[in-house]
């Protein structure tokens, strides 16, 4: 547990607690023991407190830290603590890997820190819906300052060993055998005076500030906490640091004990642990295929079929991961913006050298050697089969095909191939350099070879893989579709976009559903409906009545703000590229003539013009292919507009748009809907259930096979708020399954041509017979 040994005068006390050496009460316990046995023995004059095998200790154990031996473990730390604290000897930390936590806090207790150049410092409990409650949120301002520590703790983010010992965290970074070096200088400071290496004597260095700062981070933190108590929590900690040392360890403690037993610190350690039960995934369908019994595929290169802002992505992702990639685009432009946007992230990464795994292609027969193809084209159906099926004849045999399909039927797409086994879905989300959530989705016929290769790719590549059935949409774009259907019928009812966006941000989204399509192109889901014949290029089908679908209600609004060029902030910013970067326009971006109602692919257009500029003065001058007035004019202000908020150039910031007001006024008229005055509670719960309701339904199905699937598809790919838990665990333990039946069932009454809002089957037994979604899988055994 702590392995006590003696060089000389120093004594060498190295925590053994495998794989993270994290704090167990019976850890804590040792390292009492060996600090009273190295202060009782005279031979000894120095300390050094290390971590066996690979690192220095992540922190306390949080099973045991939010499980019954809480009590004994904190008590055991606080020992520690003070012996360290009032040692009369030095006490030299030496770190290596990752020092987090109350391993951090252990070393600000003591009066020396070495470090090795890769280690890693860092409080990250502000993730965990904590504080830093060993002392952290009192020792670190004392040394870097109120203003660091709050941006330190609240940010939870890593401190690389050269920037600890720029803030003065660490005292000497060392180059050769850790424990020697720490141990020789144990040595050289044996007998100096303490007094000022306590860092618990020391003063604030900005404490006459203390109260400016607080006010002038509050409002950022705010914003950027979204309803998470922890972050402010923290702030009010650090603010304690002005204090005598004794009180504001009183007031750490009073703070932690808050936050500890909050409902929010047990959603974000849900979070935690589900974020690492996802690789344990096992087979819905047969639970013998799981990630014990199935043996992935070695995956050295990767074949990546498209260079669009997807497949660039993809690149990126595989290239840091140290993966070689052979990137196809049969575009040249297309390539070039590619390989120029994959060359100047990984600069920024600074990881230029990874360039030279990259090989680039036109040519398909490059891909004739690699272990697996990534295909990332344009979301339609017949391109990606065409694809699929020369891929097919290329590659090797044993060669994985995956598709980033964001919710095509992966059986069509693996019947066009004769190795159905080796097909597989591997949704990316974008920027997918960025995001880490990889949306696996197996076919019927996917054999259990190729599941585990592509769970093992996610990690490999840093991603959170979580393996889903097939079904349209997947898990995640089919529990949207509700949410974003229930937001339109909001606006026909009498709420304007912003009001949507609002009350959905106010629960902790960083964007509302409205401001995420206008970023992500309205244009997708337009091409989708197309496909599917709910609308066409032109308006609505011929005979189809205005809000009806297949019998199901069916909003509109946002193919007939399509069929007007807007499609989301693209459309304003591909032509704001107009100033800089023209060759930049290659999204989708469409212009509908008003000759014939014809709607063209601007990208498509471009292929055969010299420049965009060029293009558009043609368009524009054009007599028998005038463009519609409003994106003419947008085109001539080079801003053109989004599908509902108006964005200043070169802003993300949305702003209400007075014509889509007016449009949607019309519309209500058209049809004869009654404007009313409807709350944000009612927004996020129309939204936010029938999200939920669906996930449900995915469950019963079997598309995902247990609760905490969905919660991390949604945490990690679609920004629902991480100290809420996820959309699952969140309707259990804060709002209630029952609640959620009752709410669902008024709504489904008010309004019962809404499909999505009739409660799904399971939920009501659940509610029936008692049933919880962790008795479906979830798993929160450790909590
Ligand atoms: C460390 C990592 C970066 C490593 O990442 P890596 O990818 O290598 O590995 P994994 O993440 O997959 O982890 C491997 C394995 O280990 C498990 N695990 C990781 N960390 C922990 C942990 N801290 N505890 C338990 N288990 C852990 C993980 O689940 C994996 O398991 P699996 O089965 O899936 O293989 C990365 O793991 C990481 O970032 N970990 C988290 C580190 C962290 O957050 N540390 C901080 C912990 S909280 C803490 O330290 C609190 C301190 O501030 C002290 C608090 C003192 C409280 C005092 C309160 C006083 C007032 C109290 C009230 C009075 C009440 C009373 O008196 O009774």
């Amino acid at each position: 547990m702590a392995e006590y040994s003696t060089y000389g005068s120093v004594a060498v006390l190295q925590v053994n607690n495998p794989p993270l050496n994290t704090f167990t009460r019976h850890v804590l316990q040792a390292l009492v023991s060996g600090l009273e046995r190295a202060q009782r023995d005279p031979a000894v004059r120095s300390i050094v407190i290390a971590g066996k095998g690979p690192t220095f200790p992540a922190g306390a154990d949080l099973e045991e830290l939010l499980g019954t031996a809480a009590a004994p473990l904190l008590s055991n730390l606080r020992m520690v603590d003070k012996h360290v604290d009032t040692c009369q000897k030095p006490i030299v930390c030496a770190i290596h890997g990752t020092a987090l936590g109350g391993g951090f806090e252990l070393a600000l207790a003591s009066h020396y820190r070495l470090a090795v150049p890769s280690a890693t410092l860092s409080l990250p409990e502000v993730h965990l819906g904590m504080l830093p409650g060993a002392g952290g949120t009192q020792r670190l301002p004392r040394v870097v300052g109120v203003k660091s520590a709050i941006q330190l703790i609240t940010s939870g983010q890593d401190i690389k060993a050269q920037q600890a010992l720029t803030l003065g965290l660490v005292d000497k970074i060392v180059q050769g055998d850790l424990l020697k070096e720490a141990v020789s200088f144990a040595r050289s400071v044996e007998g100096r005076p303490l007094e000022d290496r306590r860092i618990s004597q020391r003063t604030v260095p900005d404490a006459d500030k203390v109260d400016e700062v607080v006010e002038a981070t509050r409002k950022t933190i705010l914003r950027k906490a979204r309803g998470a108590i922890a972050p402010l929590t923290c702030v009010q900690a650090i603010q304690a640091s002005v204090l005598p040392f004794a009180a504001g360890m009183a007031r750490e403690a009073d703070l932690m004990t808050y936050l500890m037993t909050s409902w929010q610190a047990a959603a974000q350690q849900y979070v935690f642990f589900s974020e690492r039960e996802v690789r344990q995934w096992s087979h819905p369908r047969d639970k013998h295929i799981n990630f014990r019994t199935a043996k992935p595929t070695v995956i050295k290169s990767v074949g990546v079929v498209g260079a669009g802002t997807m497949g660039a992505g993809i690149t990126i992702s595989l290239l840091q991961a140290g993966l070689k990639v052979v990137l196809l685009e049969v575009n040249k432009k297309q390539l070039d913006k590619a390989i120029a946007v994959i060359q100047k992230t990984l600069r920024q990464k600074s990881a230029s050298q990874k360039m030279s795994q990259l090989t680039t292609t036109m040519d398909y027969s490059q891909l004739s050697d690699v272990d697996m193809v990534i295909e990332a084209v344009f979301e339609n159906l017949r391109l990606k089969k065409e694809v699929f099926r020369k891929l097919d004849v290329i590659t090797k045999p044993q060669a994985v095909l995956a598709s980033n399909t964001s919710g095509l039927d992966i059986d069509k797409i693996a019947a066009a191939t004769k190795r159905p086994d080796k097909v597989v879905g591997t949704h990316f989300f974008s920027p997918a350099n960025v995001m880490r959530l990889l949306e696996n989705i197996y076919g019927k016929k996917t054999s259990a070879e190729t599941v585990a290769t592509v769970m093992q790719l996610a990690t490999t590549i840093g991603k959170v893989g979580v393996l889903v059935g097939n079904c349209a949409g997947f898990v995640g774009n089919r529990m949207l579709g509700p949410y974003r259907s229930e937001a339109l019928f909001l606006l026909e009812e009498g709420v304007d976009p912003q009001d949507v966006d609002r009350a959905i941000e106010e629960f902790g989204f960083p964007m509302g559903p409205f401001r995420m399509t206008d970023l992500a192109g309205n244009d997708i889901g337009w091409r989708r409906r197309i496909e599917a014949r709910l609308t066409t290029e032109h308006g609505p089908p011929p005979d189809t009545p205005a809000l009806y679908r297949r019998g199901d209600r069916y909003c509109p609004l946002p193919d007939m703000l399509c069929l007007q060029g807007r499609l989301g902030q693209k459309t304003g910013a591909g032509c704001m590229m107009l100033q800089e970067a023209k060759d930049d326009l290659t999204e989708n971006i469409y212009i509908r003539f008003r000759t014939d109602g014809s709607v063209f692919d601007l990208r498509r257009l471009l292929a055969h013009t010299k420049t965009l500029e060029e293009l558009i003065l043609d368009l524009l001058f054009a007599d028998d292919c005038a463009l519609l007035a409003h994106t003419e004019a947008a085109l001539m202000s080079h801003h053109a507009p989004s599908m509902c908020n108006r964005y200043d150039p070169g802003s993300r910031t949305a702003l209400p748009d007075p014509v889509v007001l007016q449009m949607i006024q019309d519309y209500r008229q058209e049809h004869g809907f009654k404007k009313r005055t409807i709350s944000s509670q009612e927004i996020v719960e129309r939204c936010l259930y029938s999200l939920i309701n669906e996930g449900f339904h995915v469950l019963d199905e079997g598309i995902a096979s247990r609760a905490l699937d969905i919660d991390v598809i949604y945490l990690f790919g679609y920004g629902w708020p991480r100290h809420t838990g996820g959309p699952m665990y969140y309707v259990e333990r804060v709002i209630g399954l029952e609640k959620l039946l009752r709410s669902l069932e008024t709504y489904s009454a008010r309004y019962p041509n809404h499909s999505h809002l009739q409660p799904s089957p399971l939920l009501r037994d659940m509610v029936a017979k008692g049933g919880s979604l962790a008795a479906l899988g979830t798993t929160d055994s450790k909590l």
